[in-house]
């Protein structure tokens, strides 16, 4: 058992492109022994099925259509990623630039949304009536409207951000294995023109009442973690009893 609350335990988690939402909260769900849900990885599977399908992106009903049928299997455990649709393994091909780049546009389907949103609540609610892995049970969900959409009645909320400049350098390093100004500039579609495109449907800049903010442009990895953790602990009681996780999964 690696925390000590016996209640099953929501964490949602929003934030921009590139704050660390995904890394650190999967590290959080590791050391409480909780699930994790990806939902930005919803709305990438639902982009490559709507491709994979041959269809228009700026067909709306026709993508909402398409989403609604979508035979996606979401894996929840923070240690092992699986995605799955119709069967195929999708993990890597939701990563590349092609889905990145016209991810927004299903991700700003009002329809497509309220499909997605319902998926992601039953995935959270699933978590919550079964024991989990290493004994917790929960999830922390991260994404960009959890905190006050999909799960708003979370146990802890917290608005992950960090300065554009940060989150620049940490997606160029992940992505071009440097941070210098070419490799920003060719980040900047994907972090700075989508978030733009994203916040037109949703707020995740400024945290809403009750949400939590960590700013971690001056925080390394591990602080914050430790940051997101103080948050859990201080507004859901919920603490970290067994030895710091050290494994370097991400
Ligand atoms: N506090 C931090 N300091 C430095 N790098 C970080 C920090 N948090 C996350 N990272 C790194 O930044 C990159 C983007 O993080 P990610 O979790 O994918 O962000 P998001 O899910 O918000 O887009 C990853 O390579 C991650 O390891
Ligand atoms: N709850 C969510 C999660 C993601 N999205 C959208 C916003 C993003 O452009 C895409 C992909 O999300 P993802 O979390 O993978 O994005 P990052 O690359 O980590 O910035 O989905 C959303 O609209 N609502």
């Amino acid at each position: 058992m690696q925390h000590e609350e016996r209640h099953p335990v929501v964490i949602a988690v929003d934030g921009p492109s590139g704050s660390g939402k995904s890394s650190v909260s999967k590290a959080v769900a590791r050391r409480l022994g909780l699930a994790y849900l990806d939902t930005g990885a919803t709305y990438r599977a639902a982009t490559w099925w709507c491709l994979h399908l041959g269809l228009d992106l700026a067909d709306r009903d026709a993508v909402a259509e398409a989403v609604r049928t979508m035979p996606l299997e979401m894996g929840v455990d923070p240690s092992v990623e699986s995605v799955l649709i119709d069967g195929h393994d999708v993990r890597e091909d939701i990563r590349t630039t092609r889905i990145s780049e016209k991810v927004s546009a299903v991700a700003t389907n009002l329809e497509v949304r309220a499909e997605l949103g319902r998926l992601q609540r039953a995935l959270i609610d699933a978590q919550k009536a079964v024991g989990s892995f290493s004994g917790g049970r929960g999830v922390v969900a991260e994404g960009r409207d959890i905190t006050t959409v999909v799960a708003p009645d979370a146990d802890a909320r917290v608005l992950l951000t960090a300065s554009e400049e940060a989150r620049l350098a940490r997606r160029a390093l992940e992505l071009h294995g440097d941070a210098g100004t070419e490799a920003v500039e060719a980040t900047k579609d994907q972090v700075l023109r989508r978030d733009r495109d994203d916040s037109t449907v949703v707020e995740f800049q400024v945290a809403a009442d009750g949400v939590v903010t960590v700013d971690s442009s001056d925080l390394d990895f591990e602080q914050t973690i430790q940051a997101v953790l103080d948050v859990v602990a201080q507004v859901a009681g919920v603490r970290e009893v067994a030895p710091a996780d050290t494994s370097t999964v991400l």
